[in-house]
Order: C-alpha cells, then structure tokens, then sequence
C-alpha cells in the first residue's frame, strides 16, 4: 500500500492506515517476520509494539481513554514541550494531546534509518491555540520504525522555524509490558543523582545496586549512560533502551494509592506496567532560529535468565 508520507521497503516490511473507533488514522507497521508496531495520529504515540510472536511489549491500561484530548494511558506518549509540572503548561506538554499529520515530505534522515525498515512520518505544528500558550514557532518531526530484527525506533526532530531561540523539555514516556513489577530491575541507574518528584524534586543519588521496586517511584535520573536495561526475571525477558540526545531517565510506577486515584488506570495494573523514559528534563534543550534538534530512541528485547 502506497500513502503519502509513509515510505517502506515491500520486500522487508509494509504497512498499513486503519481508523480508530474515533476516527482518526492509526498506522500499522509490521516486518517480514511478522512483528509489528501500531501508531496513533492521536499524540503520535505508539499504542502498541509486538513480537513476531504476537506478544504485546507495550503496556495499554484496560481503561485508557482513547479519546482526544485525552492523553492515551499507556504505549509510548510524546512529552513535549515541558515535562510534567515543571512549567506553565498542561502536566507534560501539548503535544500529547493533539493530531499529528503524516508527513508528506521530511528532510532526508540517513539511509540506515530507512533500508529495510516499515517506517512512518509524522509532523506537528502548533496551532492558534497553542501559540496562545507557548508563543514559539515550531514543527516537530517524529520518525517511529520497526526494523527487520523487531527493534523499535523513534526519532524526534524539532526545529525552531521563529526569528526568536525558545527551551523545551521532553520525554519519550514509555510505559513496557512487565510480568510483575516485583521481577524486575533496572541496570544502567547506579550511582547517578536523580531528581525525586515524591520529595519537592530533591536531588538524591543513587547506591550502587541495580533499581528494584517495592512502592511508589517517580525520579528523574540525570546524565545516564545510552544505554539502559530492564531485566525481567519471570519473562525472562530484557529489555534493551538505547538513547542519544537524550541525556535523562525518567522512572515510574505508580504502585497502589496513585493507581486507586487515577480514573484511566486498573487499581491493580501497576503490577504489569513500568514506565522508563529517554528524556531531555534536567537541562532543557535551547534552539536558535533555524537550529534543529534531534533526539533519538532505539527499544530492543533480548531473552535472558
Ligand atoms: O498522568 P500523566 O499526566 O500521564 O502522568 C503520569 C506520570 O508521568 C510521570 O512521568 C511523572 O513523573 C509522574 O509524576 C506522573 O504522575
């Protein structure tokens, strides 16, 4: 199937656009084995991410609201321009909450990103409104590409097209499918400072051990490696987040009070979900005009013990 601003190889992968019950457009990628990731034009967020077994790596909670503006609870949310309260604007942004548009024409990225990948374009631009709020001249250009081996890549874009530099923060808010929250751990955390939002945001750092988890944890982990990993023992699953430009690591899980008090999330569903965020929050990211910035993304899974 051919649509403009979706491009991808038929021999190694092909795509597909359905509509959601509310209308709005949805695009399927899957490889030649079989995986396959869905993208909502809602947020240009990633609802869903498979194996080529069928089995679901993303976590959607059973009572996400898939309704604009509504932000979708659970796959992969846009954070952008603020992260969470740490700003004038709605708790982590805009652009989670609007309708993206494919992007007919984006400037060339390299080859590697696009040979033998099912891969899509998206673009947002502020509207009217959004101007109103956040008075900066914008788009924001968002690649997400599913790979021959079922890797997951997103590749976000932003470029100042005003004649004024403006800031922004972001966070690529992805929430993983776990087997148990009591199975798993974090490597790639240890020993760096993170900013707790369950203490005033105040800076702490972190002991040498690999991150476990027995109650609520809301961090920001500042400057991490590119690397970070999520072991899940009973899956013997890991999950694999390699990240450039994106210096910071959100970590969150909701645990039993916070999940009782969110309407669009299972009293019980912070056991099967963990959210472990590439992010730009610490030191937000400043373009001049004309500047473009690129943050990049790269979700893996490999078997483990
Ligand atoms: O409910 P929201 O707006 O999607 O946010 C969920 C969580 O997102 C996390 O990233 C924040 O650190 C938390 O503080 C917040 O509760």
């Amino acid at each position: 199937m051919n649509h403009s601003g979706v491009a991808c190889d038929k021999k190694t992968a092909s795509f597909e656009v359905v509509k959601d019950r509310n209308g709005i457009d949805q695009v399927v990628l899957q490889n030649s084995r079989g995986a396959s990731a869905r993208v909502s034009l809602h947020g240009g967020q990633v609802l869903s991410w498979k194996t080529d077994h069928g089995e679901e790596l993303l976590f959607i909670s059973s009572k996400a609201i898939f309704k604009p503006p509504t932000p979708v609870r659970g796959g992969i949310p846009i954070c952008f321009p603020q992260f969470g309260k740490r700003g004038s604007l709605e708790q982590h942004g805009f652009a989670r909450n609007k309708i993206w548009v494919m992007d007919d024409h984006p400037p060339p990225l390299q080859p590697s990103d696009s040979s033998g990948k099912s891969f899509i374009d998206l673009l947002l631009k502020p509207s009217e409104d959004d101007l109103r709020i956040w008075p900066h001249g914008f788009e924001f250009r968002l690649r997400v590409s599913l790979s021959a081996n079922g890797h997951l890549t997103l590749i976000s874009r932003v470029r100042n097209i005003n004649c004024k530099p403006f800031s922004f923060s972001m966070a690529y808010h992805t929430y993983f499918s776990i087997s148990d929250i009591s199975e798993v751990r974090i490597e790639g955390l240890e020993t760096l400072d993170y900013l707790d939002n369950l203490c005033e945001k105040k800076r702490f750092t972190e002991q040498g051990d690999a991150l476990t988890f027995e109650s609520e944890v809301d961090r920001v982990y500042l400057g991490s490696s590119d690397t970070v990993a999520i072991f899940d023992h009973e899956r013997k699953r890991t999950f694999l987040i390699q990240k450039e430009g994106l210096p910071d690591v959100v970590v969150w899980n909701p645990w039993e009070k916070k999940s009782k008090s969110m309407t669009d999330f299972g009293d019980e569903e912070y056991r099967q979900m963990l959210c472990v965020d590439g992010a730009a929050i610490e030191k937000p990211i400043t373009l001049k005009p004309g500047e473009e910035w690129t943050g990049r993304l790269e979700l893996s899974y490999v078997p483990s013990s």
